[in-house]
This record gives C-alpha cells, sequence and structure tokens, in this order.
C-alpha cells in the first residue's frame, strides 16, 4: 500500500509542471553531491521535512500534494525508481541514500554516509512546513506534532486534553516528548517513527535534532565531557518545570482567543512562517555569538579599564579631607590632564576641542554690517534729509556698539518719529522705597454709624435720580444738568443712554482699573524728600479726566471728633477729608489717594460727586494734562483753624502761598463780552464779588480785618469739627456757634434744592433772577448740596443753564460771609464743565474736596480743611450772621 501510494504520489509530481522531475538533474538531488537536499533541509524546519516511515502519523486527511513543502516517500518504495534513474544515468546510489526532489537547486549539502530516507520538497523551501498530506503518505501532521492540534479541544468543554499537548512552544523537546509521550499513552508508534528519523539525521551526520537546533545554553558552548552526575545536572529541562516564561511567537499566537488567531491566521502567509523559523535562529534566541566589547567613557573620553584600575589602587590609600585651596585644585586639575594625556592615546576616538562659547555681540542686528554708504537705497527725498542732519553723516568710524538696523533705522530716524523710552527706564523709583505703614485699604466708601442715615435724609438722595433732558448729540456734556449738579449719569438719571453719555466719570474708573494692572491704575507711591509720601501718575491723562477716588469710611462730626480724641491721638497723621452734610471722609483706612500732597499749583482736583445716590470724592486731572510720572497734587485749601496751626508749603511752586493754607482769590482778567445776557450778568456779579473779595481778603495789612478772619476760621472750624478743638477759647466759641451753625446749614440745604429748581428754569429769567439761581447753585456746589430751610423740595425737572455758580474756598467762605453783610458781592463766573466726566476748572465750583489732615509731625497742626472752590466763599461753620449775609447777598440781587 505503502509502495502504490509513493508510486502514486510520484506519477502526480511527474505531472506538475512545477515540480521537478526525477530525471532532472538540477531538480533531483544525488543524496551525498546534491547540495538541494541540505539545502532545502537547512532552510525548512528539520522535523517537519524529514520523512519517517509510511503509515504512521499522517493526520491529514485530504492530501494536496501541491501544498506539500516536501513529501517524503519510504525509500524502498523509491529505490526502484531510483535503480530505473541510475540505469538512465549511469549514476550510483548507495543503499539508504536519501533522495530529495527539490523544486529548485540548492547549494551542496554535507556528504551524508547513511541516508536512510528521501525527502522530497514539492514547494520553495522557504514556503514553510507540509501542512497537509495525503493520508496515505507518511508525513507527519505538523500541528499534531508541535500540538497546536489540541487548540481546539478544551478542558471546559470535557475534551481530553493531554497534558503534554498543553505546551504552546513549538521545539524538538515537544515534539519527541509528545511522539514518545503520546505513543506512550495511546499505545501509539509514533515513537518509533521519530526515533527512525532522529537516526536518519544521525546518519547523515547533520548534526540536526528532530527538536531542531538547539537552542539551550548548554549546546551554545562547545561540550565538555561530564560527568555522569554533571551530565545529568546540566540536562535541558524543560522551561515548563523550571518556571521560566517562555514566550514564543507560537505562544503568543496561542495565548489569543479563538477570534484573534483566526484573524491572525488569516494575516500571517508565508512570510509569516519564515518568521516561524526564525525561531530557531540565534539571534531570536539572543544568543550573541560575537563577543561584546564594553567600553568605559569618562567625561567624553576613552578609559582604559587597565589604567583606571591602576589609578584606582593609586588612589586607595585613604582620603583625607578634600582640600579646597587653590594648590589642591590647581594640582589635580594637572593631574587629571595628565591622566586624560596618558589616556587618549589608548583611546579610540581623538579628545574633541573645546568649543568657544559665541556671543552675539550686535544682538538684534547681528549678521548685518553697517554699510559703507549709509545713503544707499534711500530715496532722493531721504537723502535730502540726511544731508540736513549732520547728526547722522557717517563719521567715519562705525558705531560698532549698537549699529542702526539696516533697513530701516536709518529712515526711522530721518522721519524724526517720536518715541518714548518705557516710563520705568527714566523715571525708576529710587531704590528701597521704603512703604508707608501697613494700612487697611477700602476700594469703597462705608458709611459708618449715623452717616447713612444722615445721607438718607439729604435731597440728594433721591434728587440724583431724576432724568436729565441731554440729547444723544449733546452727550451729556457741560449742559448736562446732572453733570452741573455733580450727579454722575446712570441707566436710571440719563436720557442719551451709555453709548452716548460723556457723564460718566466713576464708571469709567471703575471699568478702567477693573482690568487691573498698575499702568490702568495710573498710580504709585513715592517717597518725597520732606513732604513725606506722596502719588505720582505712571502713565497720562487727559485734562479733567478722573484718576482716582478718595475713599474711606464715611462718619458723622460727632465720629470724627470721637477718633481723633481717642483714636487718632497718638497718630502723626490724618486723612480727614470735610465731605458733605456734616460728614467726613476718614481715609485712615481708604484708598491710595490719601497720599496725594498739597500744591499751591496743583495738576489736580477733588471733587465731590453724587453717584447712584451716593457720595463719592475723586481725584481728577487739571485742566492740562499730565505726564507720566509727575506727582500728583491738589489744593487742600486747608483751613488751620488757627493761625498757629499754619504748616509751611513745600510745594515749590512759583506761585506757592508759603502756608497750607487758605487759598487767596484772585481776580481774573475780565473776558471778551459775550452776547449771552445772562453770561455778561453772570460775569458782572462775579466780578463785582471778587473785587470785594479780594480786598476783604487782602485785608491791607489791617490788624483788624485779620483778626476778625481768624475769628470767623475758629468760629467756621468750630463747626466743622466742633468737639475736635482742643482750645478752651474755641470751645466757648462753638458752644455759641452751634445753633446758628445747624441754622446756615439748613438754610443752605434748601437753597441747594432751589438751585435744582432754578436751573430748570433759568433761562426765561431775568437777570437778576439769573444771577440769583446761579449763586444759588454755587452755593450748592461749595457746600455739596447742603439744605436750606428757606427753600422748597424742587421738582424732579432740569434745566441746562448756560452759567452756573463759581467754586469757593471754605476758608475764605468765613471771611467772605462776614463781609458780605456788608458788601454784597454780586453774581458769579460762568461754569462749564468738561467733556470727559469732570467739572473744567472753571466749573470747579463744582463741591471740591476739603483736606482734612492732621500729622503730629507738627504737633500744632490740628486742622481741618474746608470745601475749596474757585469762586465764591460760603460760611462754613461761620456765624448765623454770615449766612444770613449770603442769603440776602442772594436775595438782594
Ligand atoms: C494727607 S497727608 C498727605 C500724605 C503725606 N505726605 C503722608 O506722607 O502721609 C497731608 C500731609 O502731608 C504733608 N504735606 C502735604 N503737602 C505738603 C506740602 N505742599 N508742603 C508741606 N507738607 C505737605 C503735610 O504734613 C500734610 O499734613
Amino acid at each position: 500500500m505503502a509502495a502504490a501510494m509513493a508510486a502514486m504520489a510520484m506519477a502526480e509530481m511527474a505531472d506538475m509542471p512545477e515540480m521537478g522531475t526525477l530525471s532532472s538533474e538540477s531538480s533531483f538531488s544525488g543524496p551525498p553531491t546534491d547540495a538541494s537536499s541540505a539545502a532545502a533541509s537547512l532552510t525548512s524546519t528539520p522535523p517537519t521535512t524529514v520523512s519517517v516511515t509510511p503509515d504512521n502519523m499522517s493526520l491529514a486527511s485530504e492530501p494536496d500534494i501541491s501544498k506539500l513543502d516536501a513529501i517524503t516517500v519510504p525509500l524502498l518504495d523509491v529505490i526502484p525508481l531510483l535503480e530505473n534513474e541510475q540505469q538512465e544515468t549511469g549514476q550510483q546510489t548507495p543503499v539508504g541514500q536519501a533522495i530529495v526532489f527539490a523544486k529548485h537547486p540548492a547549494p551542496a549539502p554535507a556528504p551524508a554516509p547513511t541516508p536512510t530516507t528521501i525527502t522530497i520538497p514539492v514547494d520553495p523551501p522557504s514556503t514553510g512546513r507540509a501542512r497537509r498530506a495525503r493520508a496515505s503518505l507518511p508525513v507527519y501532521n505538523l500541528a499534531k506534532l508541535s500540538g497546536t492540534d489540541v487548540h481546539g479541544k478544551r478542558r471546559a468543554k470535557g475534551d481530553a486534553v493531554n497534558e503534554n499537548n498543553r505546551r504552546r512552544t513549538i521545539s524538538g523537546d515537544t515534539l519527541v516528548n509528545e511522539a514518545e509521550g503520546g505513543a506512550d499513552e495511546k499505545g501509539d508508534t509514533s515513537a518509533e517513527p521519530n526515533k527512525a528519523v532522529q537516526d536518519g539525521i544521525n546518519a547523515l551526520g547533520l548534526g540536526w535534532s528532530i527538536a531542531g537546533p538547539d537552542t539551550s545554553k548548554s549546546n551554545r558552548v562547545p561540550k565538555k565531557p561530564k560527568s555522569s552526575a554533571a551530565q545529568a545536572a546540566s540536562e535541558r529541562r524543560a522551561t515548563r518545570l523550571s518556571g521560566a516564561p517562555v514566550t514564543t511567537l507560537t505562544t503568543t499566537i496561542s495565548s489569543l482567543g479563538k477570534r484573534g488567531r483566526k484573524t491572525l491566521d488569516k494575516g500571517l502567509s508565508r512570510m509569516a512562517r519564515e518568521l516561524k523559523r526564525l525561531q530557531d535562529t540565534n539571534e531570536f534566541a539572543h544568543i550573541d555569538t560575537q563577543p561584546v566589547l564594553y567600553t568605559v567613557w569618562k567625561n567624553g573620553k576613552y578609559v582604559d579599564p587597565s589604567q583606571e584600575e591602576e589609578e584606582e589602587s593609586a588612589l586607595s590609600p585613604p582620603r583625607k579631607k578634600a582640600k579646597t585651596d587653590d594648590a589642591t585644585i590647581a594640582k589635580s586639575a594637572k593631574t587629571g590632564e595628565e591622566e586624560v594625556k596618558k589616556l587618549e592615546p589608548s583611546g579610540p576616538p581623538p579628545a574633541k576641542k573645546r568649543r568657544v562659547k559665541k556671543w552675539l555681540d550686535y544682538g538684534l542686528y547681528a549678521g548685518q554690517e553697517t554699510p559703507a554708504d549709509i545713503s544707499r537705497g534711500l530715496t532722493l527725498q531721504e537723502r535730502k534729509k540726511l544731508a540736513s542732519i549732520p547728526e547722522l553723516a557717517r563719521s567715519g568710524k562705525p558705531n560698532k556698539s549698537l549699529p542702526l538696523p539696516m533697513f530701516n533705522g536709518l529712515r526711522i530716524l530721518l522721519r524724526g518719529r517720536d518715541f518714548k523710552l518705557p516710563f520705568d527706564v527714566c523715571n525708576p523709583l529710587p531704590p528701597g522705597q521704603p512703604k508707608p505703614a501697613a494700612y487697611r485699604t477700602m476700594t469703597k466708601n462705608r458709611f459708618v454709624g449715623d452717616a447713612a442715615a444722615y445721607w438718607k435724609k439729604t435731597p440728594h438722595f433721591n434728587d440724583f435720580s431724576s432724568k436729565c433732558v441731554c440729547k444723544p448729540e449733546d452727550g451729556c456734556a457741560e449742559d448736562c444738568q446732572n453733570r452741573i449738579m455733580l450727579y454722575e449719569c446712570d441707566e436710571t438719571n440719563c436720557n442719551v443712554g451709555k453709548v452716548h453719555c460723556q457723564n460718566r466719570a466713576f464708571q469709567n474708573l471703575q471699568e478702567r482699573t477693573k482690568k487691573g494692572g498698575r499702568f490702568r491704575v495710573g498710580v504709585e507711591l513715592l517717597k518725597t524728600s520732606d513732604r513725606g509720601y506722596g502719588v505720582r501718575s505712571n502713565r497720562c491723562f487727559e485734562p479733567n479726566q478722573i484718576i482716582m477716588e478718595y475713599t474711606g469710611e464715611i462718619i458723622t462730626e460727632e465720629e470724627c471728633e470721637r477718633r481723633m480724641n481717642e483714636v487718632y491721638k497718638d497718630n502723626e497723621c490724618y486723612y480727614l477729608m470735610s465731605f458733605d452734610q456734616h460728614m467726613i471722609i476718614d481715609a485712615t483706612t481708604g484708598s491710595i489717594a490719601r497720599f496725594v500732597n498739597h500744591s499751591c499749583s496743583p495738576n489736580c482736583r477733588m471733587i465731590k460727586w453724587i453717584v447712584s445716590g451716593q457720595p463719592r470724592m475723586a481725584l481728577f486731572a487739571g485742566d492740562r494734562p499730565i505726564q507720566t510720572g509727575e506727582e500728583l497734587t491738589y489744593d487742600y485749601n486747608f483751613d488751620p483753624f488757627s493761625a498757629k496751626n499754619v504748616q509751611k508749603c513745600l510745594c515749590g511752586s512759583p506761585n506757592c502761598r508759603g502756608v497750607l493754607g487758605p487759598k487767596p482769590k484772585e481776580v481774573k482778567p475780565p473776558k471778551p463780552p459775550k452776547q449771552d445776557n445772562k453770561k455778561k450778568s453772570v460775569k458782572g456779579s462775579v466780578k463785582a464779588g471778587k473785587r470785594k473779595l479780594k480786598e476783604l481778603l487782602a485785608g491791607d495789612g489791617d490788624e483788624e480785618d485779620e483778626t476778625n478772619a481768624v475769628k470767623k476760621r475758629k468760629i467756621k472750624t468750630a463747626a466743622g469739627l466742633k468737639k475736635s478743638l482742643s482750645s478752651a477759647g474755641l470751645k466757648a466759641a462753638k458752644g455759641a456757634a452751634k445753633g446758628a451753625v445747624t441754622t446756615i446749614k439748613r438754610k443752605v440745604s434748601s437753597i441747594s434744592v432751589n438751585a435744582k429748581t432754578a436751573i430748570g428754569s433759568s433761562k426765561k429769567q431775568t437777570t437778576k433772577t439769573t444771577a440769583r439761581r446761579v449763586t444759588s447753585t454755587s452755593v450748592l456746589k461749595m457746600y455739596g448740596r447742603q439744605g436750606s430751610p428757606k427753600a422748597k423740595p424742587a421738582p424732579k425737572t432740569k434745566a441746562s443753564p448756560k452759567s452756573s455758580g463759581s467754586s469757593t474756598l471754605s476758608t475764605i467762605v468765613a471771611a467772605t460771609s462776614t463781609l458780605a453783610k456788608a458788601n454784597s458781592p454780586k453774581g458769579s463766573p460762568k461754569k462749564t464743565a468738561s467733556a470727559n466726566g469732570s467739572p473744567s476748572k472753571s466749573a470747579s465750583a463744582s463741591a471740591s474736596a476739603n483736606t482734612v489732615s492732621s500729622r503730629k509731625r507738627t504737633p500744632t497742626w490740628k486742622a481741618l480743611g474746608s470745601a475749596q472752590d474757585d469762586g465764591d466763599d460760603l460760611p462754613r461753620g461761620g456765624s448765623p450772621a454770615s449766612s444770613v449775609d449770603l442769603y440776602t447777598f442772594e436775595a438782594s440781587e
């Protein structure tokens, strides 16, 4: 049967065009000398290409010869064929010689003296192992042999799984063991053919094992004869038993799931089979056939190990504490150099040359040389300009330190574009600027005690909400009633809306500072040489632009007095500002604005506003823009309620008054007459009033007048900070003045309310009436809208008066009001408002702030500032007569 099968196989092979025929020398390799068999065998996995005796282990049910890598036929079956062949060719085939049918010729193999089988590869050797064969052919099923045939079996499924088959690696051991074990267990005869195969291989002298090349460590080095015990010990143990994890392609594949394996199988082509073969290579097994040379490198230099050892032994004596003196370092450096020199010749690569750091000495313009002809590339016009600027003419020696940018530098200079160095570069604060003692800051006013209740009783608390009558094109500029009344526009009281409205200074300030950043805030503290701390700008401000808010605690006069006597009695500085409605802002806890110093030529103003019904105070730029770095100042209009409290002014301005005292009034030069009757009348009134004020204030050195003035001041102060005055004389005066003060203020408050009404309907009034109303407005501005008992509540309509009140200096107020009794100044100057949210200077009739500052540096300097305005003066805490006078003055107009 076997012979018949072999014959069939041969017949089939002969029919196949690609298969070599027995007659073809190129394809038929005679065993000892034919290279093809050895080549085929070498390139194929030995167990799969070695044939065994027929009728064994052929598990392929449908043998397909075309798919066979090698067909092995029994030697006895082939012998007759060979004999025929020999007869034809005259070649002798020794008995038992292996005959291999190779598809392709292969190099000559080693001679095999006693072959027992004939291997007939029918596919290129690289195509892998035979998978299927005719059942009749004695070809081993590779799956069976490799143990992968049990993959389908599962112990869980109740399949009988051979323990040996659990092994996933394919090796000679597996095959042999399996064959043997399997035979033992199953009573199979597979062991016998394996043995026969191995015998055949041995006979060929190929040194192969049926298990394939032995990659175990024991086989890597030539084996020395061992004792039996040693041999037993070194016998190769199954990796499973040794516990060493074995990871091969097969194990990896087998560990995959069914689907994974399927996918993998699909993808595995012949190349995959080649990879499988690689398992048997040295590279795969990580066997180094070439010795690895290890080299030691130190600091980029090769180190000879032998020399290093010497060095180590030389250094081995116990080291003492490392000396860090220069000599030691130099010595060691020298030694090191020598060592390096010593080592250098032995080390393979030469030491690299030390790199020298290159510095960019041209900065951004590196690589650009100053052109020899600087006018090259310039237009005619530019050349002309260049000729006209001798500074730019080439001096002969190029400026190497900072050459101009080649393409644009000269042009920029020719065009003369202005530029500014960063503020910090040219205006750095002296290093180590002392900082003021820590104080609590406050970004929003806070009412303390009764102050809130006081405020709610004021008409402004509600009045502010009446709408202006502006049109969008007006933009709530100088004619806006809100602006004139120093009410900031908001959604409730503005007729034009946020987009067009320009009367929202505090909102603008909030938006500006909300974003943060010191340049948005725009101010910083500085330490002056003689006036303590001050504030300077670190950005530019437009004329009348809001700069910062003066915030603090809004307290009543009584509370202020209490604080001064109890809390601040040991303080060096007081930061109290007379505010409104018997209220004072105490900026001891407050904003940076409290550090702004006084100047007789100030660049700022402190102005009171009503914002959303709340009293607010802020520092605004004056009539000229403020440059970056300027110290910010405003006129305190300080009211030293006692002559002895007068403090020397150190503002240094040319028109310095010499003291931190009241601002003297000065007569402005007459302005050219205007057509507006109202304005004319106002102007006349102002002139008259101011002239008289000046006469009175100047006093002509009259001692009596001065005494009067001081007295008035004292009286005024008594109203402001009644009990804060510690002098006994003042105390007496205070008691007398108290009732009168109350009356005055009530009256003034009423006047302010009237003012609003008057403004609303002033346009068509007679000159006389206008003047009177204007005066009322000025009263309002001076006093921050104090009420008057005589006045009726104002209707909530506003007009747009073209003229408005003048400003007031509180220190003058006392004198003025006293004098007003006799002189009755007429009218007030026109007030205008700037478009950027604050009244302009002419509008500074508005409620400028009253500084209350007391510093213990000058212990006598306990003074209360008072309202500062440029125009008319009003009594502040003056005698009843002064208020009456004032009112009379208005009425008399
Ligand atoms: C509200 S504080 C201003 C901040 C103050 N320089 C500080 O260091 O706290 C007012 C005090 O500063 C001083 N001061 C402000 N301006 C001055 C000036 N022009 N001349 C002299 N002293 C001035 C006075 O002592 C005054 O009482």
